[in-house]
């Protein structure tokens, strides 16, 4: 198609949208040409009456006669619906959409309500899968807002893909918000954010769900009150008027901020290629081509089996991928119309990238209309080999490794390779008829005469597995013309011993005799290492496995191909864990792989929530294989988990370490560890809790200064705290500190005398400098007896006290307590805990009273049950209280009586 022709056509297309003209500018935008060059086209179709001129400032054109769109020409989809003036002005405004009238009628509407609500639009969500028209959604979306005049006319267009910089949120957040000079290492200047560039017009953010949650908080900020701060920022606002265009491929209620979900007023959601008419595809296909041709400039033709291809192929990356495989065929074609010149450039099934022609060869199980062997079919999914070695040698290189290594690793590639092929040879070689199932006859007999010839000199005969597994290759390498490439970067294939050089060797002069085909040396050398008995020869050391299971429906093995892709090794493995699946279902896949893929060597476990750090525990236990689980998995995680594994010397614990080191390198705003909490616990959260809150509070190192300490209740009768498992889940929590042991597990609990002793101390120091997860004490019941009780809390009331005499009031619980123990058979723990926190209640009543205050006394337990405070129990309490009152000169309310008797009750794990 000429050029002329493509601007006739797009000026017609438009004219209905624009009835009074197109300028050059606009002609420009639309087919990415500079203006000069747009306007030189359209005089030229002035010139030869195809266009008209209409005088003005800018200068405007409208085709002559008018004509329609492509959807309305009767070329497309028919259009069935009875159109409402609504959805006519939709399929008018949105041309460059194909499906605008069709499967994307109801969607544009609300996309375009939501941009064109006054005053300036409504935040929007796009959901989708990959390559559906996400962005393309919001440029035009944009486009249309600005030529009617919802936005200015020069309104901005700014699009970030927040994936780009997931790996660094800083960085990320950064470039979004703008940032203070100083805000973080390298950071020398002030500098603006994309807000700012989008103010007054669209931001678009594609993978939003890639923000992290302080970034998503400050969107939600941004889109609700309008004001931002650049990144280092504490008191300035700034003020941007954006209307905001998310867009992801997850499910976005699973993986976007409930708030800021909840804050896009309207969520519209692309549908699959596979979902939209045969009529919209020929569409699509007809468009792409156009654009090609236009680049050629030279005419093109599909041919018939190409274009059935095109057009039925499962494209998994739907309209983006369609249009990306369309260019490559057309860049082959064109790249052969070069060679071998021609009036046309003709596209053929040959030019297809060979991914269509395994994707349709899956679907169809036929090619060049002739069914498809089953054979065959296997046989196409057998690894480029090639491409994994280049693949491999450019890690290798990169991490510097010496050619010993690089031999080594190079050759655990092959190996892998053998195993795969020998694995697809088992799984299919018929047993009756002795193999040839996978392989086309012609080859396997080739194969046959020559391994029979040269087993003559081989150390052992050739099984048919080993056979098979040469003819496979062999077969993927016949039919794949990117395997036969010259690849200038394939790295030197390991040698094989030299008996099987002269097989393969025998193998390619029969190839040679029959066919007339040459083998490269490097097949050659390839079949050779196929033929050896490598498994015998192996190393019996083992490499670690890797899987990576995380919620979501492909977040695992998207991770797992990038880095398996990039290393050129199927070395990771994984597990997604769509939300709605029970996690009983999850727990038994994860099992089941893990007892799959162990080589003996244990298996590092990538998960996304740490709760499933347990779950790697129970496995471990179940099957006996070690499980070594590292949580909050990202990309980095796993490629570096990969670059460890793939060498056997690494042991588990050590791949697993430097996973934990590939975590923490970027210190980054959502990577950076939650903050540092010590909780101070007792019954009531106000006495004892409160006094060892402040003690710590005086006592911390300096170099723990950004330690916070918070007292908590602990309910009695549960021991637990809403509060404080709240606290485990936000913060880094250090340890428990108080007068009662909360049931948390995993959090170290230091009972208030043993912290205010030395070796407490110690400890304490001890989880404060350490950086990483803080193990477990042993439960404080195992070593407290009741003879230790007084001495204890004497040492800790001396700590935390200050009006009181400590040695005095033990004295006397010491001696009253008995009547107490009689009523409620406390256990030590809990007796300690009521110690302390009458101790510390009189000693906070002494010093409210000094200061001129009235004391308050804590409440009864609302739920204190009537047997617990029947007259007896409360009896015995008022006895203790008396002595006290009377010793302490104070007055102690009655409901003291009371409220200890709620807390003196046995709790159920007591
Ligand atoms: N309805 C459509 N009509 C015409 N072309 C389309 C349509 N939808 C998408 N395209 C084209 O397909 C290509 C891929 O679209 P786009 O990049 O918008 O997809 P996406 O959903 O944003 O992909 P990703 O999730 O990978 O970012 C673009 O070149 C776009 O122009």
């Amino acid at each position: 198609m000429k050029k002329t022709d493509l601007v006739e056509n797009t000026l017609r297309s438009l004219s209905e949208q624009y009835p009074h003209g197109i300028s050059a500018e606009q002609m420009g935008r639309e087919l990415y040409l500079d203006r000069s060059t747009a306007s030189r086209y359209l005089n030229e179709l002035v010139r030869e009456g195809k266009a008209r001129k209409i005088p003005g400032r800018p200068v405007k054109y409208l085709p002559h006669p008018p004509a329609k769109t492509e959807e309305n020409s009767g070329k497309g989809a028919p259009d069935s619906m009875s159109p409402s003036s609504r959805q006519a002005s939709v399929g008018e405004l949105f041309t460059d959409i194909v499906g605008a009238k069709h499967s994307l009628r109801s969607v544009l509407e609300e996309a375009l309500a939501a941009v064109m609500y006054p005053p300036h639009g409504l935040p929007m969500l796009i959901t989708g899968e990959t390559g559906t028209g996400k962005s393309h959604l919001a440029h035009t979306l944009y486009r249309i807002a600005a030529e009617r005049g919802r936005l200015r006319h020069d309104a901005p267009f700014v699009a970030f893909n927040c994936a780009e910089y997931a790996q660094n949120p800083e960085l990320l957040m950064g470039q979004l918000f703008g940032v203070k000079k100083g805000a973080f290492t390298g950071a020398v200047n002030d500098r603006p954010g994309l807000v700012e560039r989008a103010d007054g017009g669209v931001l678009f953010l594609d993978e939003i769900h890639r923000l992290p949650p302080a970034g998503q908080e400050m969107l939600f900020y941004l889109i609700d009150q309008g004001v931002f701060r650049r990144l280092g920022e504490t008191t300035m606002e700034r003020r941007a008027r954006v209307l905001l265009i998310g867009a992801t491929t997850e499910t976005p209620e699973t993986v976007l901020l409930p708030t800021l979900y909840r804050r896009f007023s309207v969520k519209v959601t692309l549908p699959p290629l596979r979902e939209r008419t045969r009529e919209e595809r020929e569409i699509l296909l007809r468009r792409f081509l156009e654009r090609e041709e236009e680049k050629m400039g030279a005419p093109l033709t599909l041919s018939d089996e190409c274009r059935q291809m095109l057009l039925t192929y499962p494209c998994k990356g739907n309209i983006g991928q369609l249009q990306s495989d369309v260019q490559i065929a057309c860049a082959r074609a064109f790249l052969r119309h070069l060679q071998q010149p021609g009036p046309r450039v003709t596209v053929t099934i040959e030019d297809l990238p060979q991914t269509v022609l395994q994707e349709a060869s899956k679907k169809t199980a036929t090619i060049d209309g002739k069914p498809l062997p089953r054979k065959q079919r296997k046989a196409d999914q057998i690894p480029n080999i090639y491409e994994q070695l280049v693949r491999r040698k450019q890690t290798m290189q990169e991490s510097g490794a010496n050619d010993t290594r690089m031999s080594q690793s190079l050759e655990e590639v092959v190996d892998q390779y053998v195993r795969v092929l020998m694995q697809t040879s088992r799984q299919d070689v018929d047993d009756l008829s002795g193999g040839a199932r996978l392989i086309e006859p012609e080859l396997y007999k080739i194969l046959h005469e020559a391994v029979s010839e040269a087993e003559a000199f081989l150390p052992s005969p050739v099984g048919v597995h080993q056979l098979t597994a040469v003819g496979l290759h062999m077969q993927a390498w016949l039919n794949d013309p990117e395997r036969r490439r010259n690849l200038s970067s394939l790295p030197e294939i390991p040698p094989a011993p030299d008996p099987y050089i002269r097989a393969a060797e025998c193998i390619a002069t029969h190839i040679k005799a029959r066919w007339g085909l040459d083998l490269p040396a490097r097949e050659v050398k390839l079949i050779a290492l196929i033929l050896s008995p490598r498994d015998q020869k192996q190393s019996p050391e083992r490499r670690v496995a890797v899987l990576v299971a995380m919620h979501g429906e492909s977040a695992a093995h998207s991770m797992a191909d990038v880095t398996n892709s990039l290393l050129g090794s199927p070395v990771i493995h994984a597990v997604d864990m769509p939300l709605h699946q029970p996690s009983s279902v999850a727990f038994e896949r994860i099992k089941q792989t893990v007892r799959q893929i162990d080589q003996g060597a244990g298996v590092l476990l990538l998960v996304d929530i740490g709760s499933l750090t347990t779950m790697g525990e129970a496995i471990s236990r179940e099957l006996g294989i070690a499980v070594e689980t590292v949580p909050h998995v990202s990309l980095p995680m796993v490629i570096e988990a990969g670059r460890k594994a793939l060498y056997t010397e690494n042991r588990l614990e050590e791949v697993a370490d430097a996973v934990r080191r590939a975590a923490q390198l970027p210190t980054t705003l959502s990577d950076r560890p939650p903050s540092r909490i010590i909780a101070t616990v007792c019954y009531t959260g106000e006495g004892a809790a409160v006094t060892l809150e402040n003690w710590l509070r005086e006592h911390l190192p300096d170099a723990d200064r950004d330690v916070t300490i918070r007292s908590v209740r602990i309910d009695p009768e549960s021991r637990r705290s809403p509060l404080l498992e709240h606290l485990a889940r936000t913060h880094r929590l250090i340890a428990v500190v108080g007068t009662v042991a909360p049931e948390l597990p995993g959090v170290p609990y230091l009972p208030a005398w043993e912290m205010l002793q030395p070796e407490g101390v110690g400890r304490l120091k001890q989880l404060l400098s350490a950086t990483r997860t803080a193990t477990i004490f042993p439960s404080r019941s195992d070593r407290l007896t009741y003879d230790r009780i007084p001495s204890l809390v004497e040492q800790g009331l001396l700590e935390t006290s200050r009006h009181l005499n400590p040695r005095l009031f033990c004295r006397i619980m010491q001696k009253e307590m008995d009547v107490v123990r009689e009523q409620f058979d406390l256990s030590a723990d809990r007796e300690l805990g009521l110690w302390m926190h009458v101790g510390t209640w009189i000693d906070q009543w002494i010093g409210a009273r000094l200061d001129g205050q009235i004391p308050e006394c804590p409440q009864p337990e609302s739920d204190s049950q009537p047997s617990e405070v029947s007259p007896s129990n409360i009896r015995a309490w008022q006895r203790v209280l008396d002595t006290l009152s009377q010793t302490f000169s104070v007055s102690i309310p009655e409901q003291m009586a009371i409220h200890l008797c709620g807390l003196s009750r046995r709790s159920p794990s007591t």
